[in-house]
């Protein structure tokens, strides 16, 4: 019986290695035929020029970078050579850049499915693991409704006193009694002033001031060689994250303390840090203190400069437009009047003045297209992608970029002059990107909208100013936001309000 059955056993082995030999023949044919035909109906990739290994145009790329005009002309060059659609190696990353709207469009469609979000590892360690930014799919969904909550109309609509009463201040404080200030010196100082308060309740003093002395010093990093040794940039960014951190530490414990003794001033009950500390995000889970620090970091980051180079661009060409300042004027002595005249307090802010500076918001709309503070991002391809006939591999970078849609003749006419008056009519979608677009589109649009018409409404109302290098036209040094060499030096006289 044991005989028969090993005889038996012994036929069936070979058969099935027969079976097997054959089966493994046959896919390898299969296999070996498909992608002979996936070779050749392989797409192409995109045109341009791959440049030297690892390096390619990383060093002419960063060149061209330290100025405005430079990354535009950077941009363009390569479009006349190679079209909209090109592809060039950056900090050895293989990147296309999809320059127009189309390509912008395609983007931001596909952003959170086929395209996910990407930051170089050295700008990702700066930020840290938790932050909003580096978050993709379910994770960033679910993030990004609780963030939206804290930034939408209605809640602008609480914040707006509080603004006001910081940018009151901030003139008082900073600019009466001064003949000549750079300008962006003092907008730093006030957009940093308005998001402590938004954020962690921290008033201007020492605490403040060393803050704002380390976000600097971290900012520097961003566009530094990722060198983690004493003395370069990189290394002082890590260090001043730690200090950052520390500061949010201590304001984090001191919040708990008052939150659990049931004392938390009224002021910071709608700051950021209450939030984070007292309400669970949608799965019903409490932040840990990990992610409040990253994320109170990010928000810090992405409301400063932005918005304080803006400011100071709009100063500077509001300076070299006088009519540009005269109709800003009007239009804003007229919403002081009709507070005025219906017996309201000249010096408060709504929401429906806000509505109502249409002229300066077309002229902050202009600085924001000429000079972005944010030229563009990246994202980077989780399958091959098909476009325009070409094939996107997986894992490229893909960048958008504001340097051609900003100034493509076809959407905005004359496109290198400053012209108000061409916000009479909206521009077609995605081809005005200041605040981005897709799934990580700004969230604090509203909130930079408001805190900047804010800032003119009461800058106009007590200031007359002009640039001191009243000749300036440019370039613009990019570090990280355009601004003239003289951080728009001007000379101020206070004005009486009429
Ligand atoms: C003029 C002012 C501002 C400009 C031009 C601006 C521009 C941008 C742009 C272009 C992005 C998208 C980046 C990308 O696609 O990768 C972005 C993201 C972001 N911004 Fe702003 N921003 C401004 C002010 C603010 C303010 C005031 C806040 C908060 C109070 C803020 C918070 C954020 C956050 C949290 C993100 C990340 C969103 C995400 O990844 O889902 N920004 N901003």
């Amino acid at each position: 019986m044991a005989t028969s059955w090993n005889s038996l056993s012994s036929a069936d082995g070979s058969y099935m290695t027969l079976i097997t030999v054959l089966a493994l023949t046959v896919l390898w044919l299969l296999w070996s035929v498909s992608s002979y035909f996936r070779c050749r109906n392989r797409l192409p990739v995109p045109p341009g020029n791959f440049g030297f290994p690892f390096i390619g145009q990383t060093v002419e790329h960063v060149l061209a970078m330290s100025t405005a005009d430079g990354i535009r002309m950077w941009v363009q060059k390569q479009i006349e050579k190679h079209g909209p659609l090109f592809k060039f190696r950056f900090a050895g990353y293989p990147m296309v850049m999809l320059g127009d709207e189309e390509g912008n469009k395609f983007i931001f469609q596909n952003d959170g499915m086929s395209i996910h979000t990407f930051w170089p590892s050295k700008i990702a360690t700066l930020f840290g693991p938790h932050s909003l930014l580096l978050q993709s799919g379910e994770r960033h969904k679910l993030l990004r409704r609780h963030f939206s909550k804290m930034f939408d109309r209605a809640a602008v609509s609480r914040y707006i006193h509080g603004v006001n009463r910081n940018t009151i201040r901030h003139f008082t404080n900073h600019w009466q009694g001064k003949e000549q200030l750079a300008a962006l010196d003092m907008t730093n100082l006030h957009t940093f002033s308005t998001i402590c308060s938004l954020v962690l309740s921290l008033e201007e003093g020492p605490l403040m001031d060393k803050t704002l002395e380390a976000l600097q010093t971290w900012l520097r990093g961003i566009f530094s060689l990722p060198i983690n040794l004493p003395g370069f940039d990189y290394y002082a960014a890590l260090k001043s994250r730690g200090l950052i951190f520390e500061v949010f530490d201590r304001l984090m414990e001191q919040r708990r303390q008052e939150i659990a003794e049931d004392r938390v001033p009224e002021a910071s009950q709608t700051d950021f840090l209450n939030w984070m500390l007292t309400v669970p995000d949608e799965e019903g889970n409490m932040f840990q203190d990990s992610f409040i620090r990253d994320n109170l970091l990010l928000l810090l980051v992405a409301a400063f400069e932005t918005t304080s180079a803006t400011l100071a661009m709009t100063i500077f060409y509001i300076a070299k437009n006088p009519h540009v300042y005269e109709q800003i004027l009007q239009e804003q002595k007229l919403i002081s009047d009709e507070k005025c005249s219906s017996g309201k307090d000249e010096n408060a802010m709504t929401m429906e003045d806000i509505s109502a500076m249409k002229y300066t918001w077309k002229v902050i709309q202009e600085v924001l297209r000429l000079q972005p503070p944010v030229v563009g991002s990246y994202r980077k391809t989780a399958t091959d992608l098909e476009y325009k006939g070409y094939l996107i591999p997986r894992g490229w970078l893909l960048n958008w970029n504001t340097q051609y849609t900003h100034y493509n003749p076809e959407s905005f006419k004359d496109p290198l002059t400053f012209d108000p008056s061409r916000w009479e009519t909206r521009p077609p979608p995605f081809t005005y990107l200041p605040f981005g677009g897709g799934i990580h589109s700004c969230p604090g649009n509203e909130f930079a909208k408001m805190s900047m018409l804010t800032f003119i409404h009461h800058l106009v109302r007590n200031f007359s100013w002009s640039l001191v290098d009243a000749n300036y036209d440019g370039p613009f040094i990019r570090d990280p936001c355009s601004r003239p060499p003289d951080k728009v030096l001007i000379s101020v006289k206070q004005i009486t309000a009429s």
